[in-house]
């Protein structure tokens, strides 16, 4: 197997500082860290690669806990292998894909399936969910043991909202004797039906029904209360409003056993910035208040919110040409995350460097019991390398994705990913490099 040696490696310390450290990748592993002048790595071992990382960043694979591969089924959207390239592009070494394919992924062989494929693709580290009733219908439970078995690292409906408290109680108690966290995607649907955009300005300017903030908050409650009855790991997805995040603040302030995650565009846009009847800007949750993005923003510093995740949801070109309210919901995430937030958030010296990497790494690994996300001695080798200056403008012609269903085109930003490594493995480099 191939060793790496990067050499000139910004590399951030525990205090959030930058060093200056060399960086042996051997096995898999992380074999050393070393201080700037430690010397070559003078090796008989001719597999050995030196890589320039001078003005760059290197941090820990990123981790994303929310991603649609749609294999199976939608491959015309996307496929765990061009999924996996756009995720190692977007500097991603390891994502856990929803079951909302087709198959929905609610049987060990489907998750089976998925794992296979992703081997193949032999990209990404690939976490299959499962999920929580049998074709996210919402009528009877998944079998959670043999879903666990098959290697399924949590159970969620995610697409839809489980409508019914007692099954979502079942379902809590259930995964809560395996030791299984559930992942809600909160709506409830008696408040949405026709609704594809947030109550709010832009609905009412467009003569359009708008999706209110309590669709998602009403759920986040109930399954607090379900949490704390049943003592299961909750994990709440794509929060995007201030009432979800104020319930969240309680219920963890009270050590019920609650976490969560916000996507890039929940903290960068609201519904305001919507140009007009573009499906690219269509996405469930919908974009809110800038009132509800502040709060989310606020949620994420004080810690409500564990971590970002992109929601990566590819659709073909035809579907998103529908308009506003018929096309599917979701936007492509993978490749924009770390620039849009990078550009938005530590640029402009709101966050630390530190913060937004945690909140993409070690938050992540913490929450779900992960293996990676760090970036130190003897560590599994799972490493990103960043441009920090390089000034680049979204062009989705140049993703990697399938999906082209992004609202961020022509965005100027900053914070590209340039190479990924995965379990020590060259996974990505950008073809610019010199
Ligand atoms: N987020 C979205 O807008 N869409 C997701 C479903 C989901 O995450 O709920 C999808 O599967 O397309
Ligand atoms: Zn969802
Ligand atoms: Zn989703």
């Amino acid at each position: 197997m191939k060793a790496y040696f990067i050499k000139n490696a910004n590399v951030l310390n525990q205090e959030g500082e930058l060093e200056r450290k060399s960086i042996m990748i051997a096995d898999g592993k992380i074999v050393d860290i070393m201080d700037e002048n430690a010397g070559h790595f003078a090796s008989e071992n001719t597999d050995l690669e030196e890589i320039d990382a001078a003005g760059k960043l290197v941090v820990p694979g990123l981790i994303d806990m929310h991603v649609h591969l749609r294999e199976p089924g939608f491959e015309h959207k996307e496929t765990i292998e061009t999924g996996s390239r756009s995720a190692v592009k977007g500097g991603f070494t390891t994502i856990a894909c929803m079951p909302n394919t087709r198959p929905v992924t609610d049987d060990p062989e489907t998750v089976q399936l998925v794992l296979n494929k992703a081997q193949e693709a032999n990209l990404a580290k690939v976490l299959p969910y499962a999920a929580i009733t049998i074709n996210e219908l919402g009528r009877e439970l998944t079998d959670f043991e043999a879903l666990k078995s098959a290697g399924a690292i949590g159970f969620t409906d995610d697409g839809v909202g489980v409508q019914s408290a007692q099954m979502m109680k079942d379902a809590m108690a259930l995964a809560a004797s395996l030791d299984m966290p559930v992942i809600a995607h909160c709506e409830d649907n008696s408040l949405v039906e026709g609704a594809c955009v947030a109550e709010g300005e832009f609905a009412r300017k467009h003569g359009l029904k708008g999706i209110p903030n309590e669709s998602e908050a009403i759920h986040v409650g109930r399954d607090i209360l379900l949490a704390e009855a049943t003592g299961v790991h909750y994990h709440v997805c794509h929060v995007s409003t201030e009432q979800s995040v104020r319930l969240i603040r309680q219920a963890k302030e009270i050590g019920i056993k609650v976490t969560a995650e916000v996507c890039p565009h929940h903290l960068i846009l609201a519904d305001e910035d919507i140009p007009g009847l573009d499906a690219n800007w269509k996405m469930n949750p919908p974009l809110r208040s800038r009132r509800d993005v502040e709060a989310c923003i606020k949620g994420l510093e004080d810690g409500t919110l564990d971590m970002i995740v992109t929601d990566h949801a590819p659709h073909s070109a035809e579907e998103k040409a529908k308009g506003m309210e018929l096309a599917p919901f979701g936007i492509v995430g993978f490749e924009t995350a770390f620039p849009l937030l990078y550009t938005k958030f530590v640029e402009t010296g709101k966050w630390t460097l530190k913060f937004l990497v945690d909140k993409m790494t070690a938050e992540p690994a913490r929450v779900f019991r992960l293996d990676t996300g760090r970036l130190e001695k003897d560590a599994i080798a799972d490493v990103t390398i960043i441009d920090l200056e390089g000034l680049r403008a979204v062009d989705p012609n140049e993703f990697a994705t399938k999906g082209r269903n992004t609202p961020f085109t022509g965005w100027e930003l900053k914070g590209w990913p340039v190479m990924t490594f995965v379990d020590g493995k060259k996974v990505y480099s950008d073809p610019t490099l010199s």
